[in-house]
Formats: C-alpha cells, sequence, structure tokens
C-alpha cells in the first residue's frame, strides 16, 4: 500500500464541480460548491450531520442533478441528469445499503441488472471469469468463492463485493459512502486497504466519513463541507485533524476555510 501522501495532485481532475448549488424547494444545501477529484487519489469527503455530503454524491450521481453550476468530468462539462449519464460516464456510488441481493452469490450481485447473454442463455462463465478478474486486479482473498451467497458473508466481505461491483464497469469515479461506519478494526483494515487500491489501479475516489482515524489513513485530499459550502478542498498534508474538525464544525481553521463575513452568513 503506497503512503497517501506521496502522490502529486497533477493533471486534469476526473471530476471538477464549479459553483454548485442545490435546493430542495426553498431550502439551499449546497451554496456554489467548489470541488476536484483526481485519478490516482483518494479524497476524503467530510462534514457534519446535514451538511451536504449524500446531496454532493446524488447530485454528481444524477439522483439530484445540479440547479447551477458546472461538472466538469476529465476536464470537460458535462450535463449529468440522471443516473444513466452518470453510469455513461463512468461514475459508479456504493451506498450505505450496499444494495446487494442476500439470495444471490457474489456473481450474480456483481452482475444483477447487467447480465451478459450467450444466446438466450446468461453467459455465466464468462461473468464468473470478470468477477474473479475484477477481485484479483484488487487483490482481494477475503472471499472463499465467487460462487458463495452474499447473506453467508461478513460485513467486510460485502463491502468488498459492492467496491468490486462498481470497478467492474470500467469505472473511473468510484464515491464510497461511509464504507467503514458498520465495521469491526479487522474489517475496517480490510476495506481499507481496499479504497487505498482502488486509488492505486487509478480510479479517482471519494470516499466519506466521519472517522478522523480512516481519513487519514487512507485520503490524499480532504473536501470539508460546513453547511453546505466547500470550507476546503486540499491535500491531507496541509492539515492535521483537529484542523480538519474546526473546518468541519466551524468553516475555518486557521488561515483555511470560508471566510469569517461568510461563515457569519451561514450561521444566521
Ligand atoms: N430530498 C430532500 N428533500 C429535502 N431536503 C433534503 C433532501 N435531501 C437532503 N435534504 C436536506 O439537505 C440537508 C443536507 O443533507 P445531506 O443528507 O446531504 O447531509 P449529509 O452531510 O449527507 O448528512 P449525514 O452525515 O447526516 O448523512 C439536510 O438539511 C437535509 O434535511
Amino acid at each position: 500500500m503506497s503512503a497517501p501522501t506521496d502522490r502529486p495532485a497533477d493533471g486534469t481532475p476526473t471530476l471538477e464541480l464549479r459553483g454548485v448549488d442545490k435546493s430542495f424547494g426553498a431550502i439551499q444545501v449546497l451554496h456554489g460548491v467548489n470541488m476536484k477529484v483526481y485519478p490516482g487519489q483518494v479524497t476524503a469527503l467530510v462534514g457534519d450531520n446535514g451538511a451536504g455530503k449524500s446531496t454532493l454524491i446524488k447530485s454528481v450521481a444524477g439522483i439530484h442533478p445540479i440547479d447551477a453550476g458546472e461538472i466538469l468530468f476529465e476536464g470537460r462539462p458535462v450535463s449529468i441528469s440522471g443516473p444513466r449519464d452518470a453510469a455513461a460516464l463512468g461514475i459508479e456510488v456504493v451506498y450505505q445499503d450496499l444494495a446487494l441481493a442476500d439470495n444471490l452469490d457474489v456473481v450474480q450481485n456483481m452482475f444483477l441488472g447487467r447480465e451478459r447473454k450467450n444466446g438466450l442463455l446468461l453467459d455465466e462463465v464468462s461473468m464468473e471469469q470478470a468477477a474473479r478478474d475484477t477481485l484479483s486486479k484488487l487483490s482481494v482473498r477475503t472471499l472463499k468463492s465467487v460462487r458463495q451467497l452474499v447473506s453467508s458473508l461478513s460485513g467486510g466481505q460485502r463491502q468488498t463485493v459492492a467496491i468490486a461491483k462498481a470497478v467492474l464497469w470500467e469505472s473511473k469515479l468510484v464515491v464510497l459512502d461511509e464504507p467503514t461506519a458498520a465495521l469491526g478494526v479487522a474489517q475496517t483494515r480490510q476495506v481499507l486497504d481496499l479504497v487505498r487500491r482502488l486509488a492505486d489501479t487509478g480510479h479517482a475516489v471519494v470516499f466519506i466519513s466521519h472517522n478522523m482515524v480512516d481519513v487519514f489513513e487512507v485520503a490524499d485530499r480532504v473536501a470539508a463541507l460546513y453547511l453546505g459550502r466547500m470550507a476546503a478542498d486540499i491535500p491531507i498534508s496541509e492539515v492535521n485533524r483537529s484542523q480538519v474538525i474546526e473546518l468541519i464544525t466551524a468553516g475555518r481553521s486557521g488561515n483555511v476555510g470560508i471566510a469569517p463575513a461568510e461563515v457569519a452568513a451561514v450561521e444566521v
């Protein structure tokens, strides 16, 4: 596993948000959000409950299309008005509920809704091989068999299957919504290793987490949302844990963050 901070963010971001606004009815949730997510890097998206993290990723996933601002993907302005647009660009989101079917095995889950056919029949051989290849590319060795039912898997193994499923589709940007939230120590370790490998295999990764230990262990950049505004989007090497907590709870820390006048405006 390479150290996160060894990786400079050069080149074109896989995803760039410029001045993104999003409201639900009269309530504006995202205010002029700017953010850059680079290939080969893990960007931790942090913020307090209700800061707008889910709204932001659902906007990028096409579930809640943005009201104003711009989304650039690999440097080109794009319009994401539904989940199909996001998938076509190579954006995959792994939500907390994982959306796995307990009664199906690992291969069936990885291809759920996008099964390969050979004539009228399912092409089980090719799907099984592709599932194995993806898992091996990610160095996943924690699954006994790809024909195991998902109901028999541990929480960490389920998360692994959900992540591998996202990667199967030649995704370029993988968004992980609190992937370690429900896991114990050993399983958290496995999932963090997998998150790092996702970046090391060239993916741009957004990692939502409330856990600062996990964030500092795996992230290259940190993007901190405060009441729907981006308080900082910077290399993690530029901040320490208590500064990130200040960004999350106050919108600023030292010279970093939303200007005091803006913080005051947010808090009115
Ligand atoms: N569909 C919706 N309709 C109306 N308001 C919404 C909707 N979705 C989110 N909100 C509001 O947007 C704000 C931001 O919520 P969001 O879920 O994006 O925050 P979050 O940072 O993901 O929080 P958490 O860490 O608790 O998951 C909240 O005030 C929430 O009530």
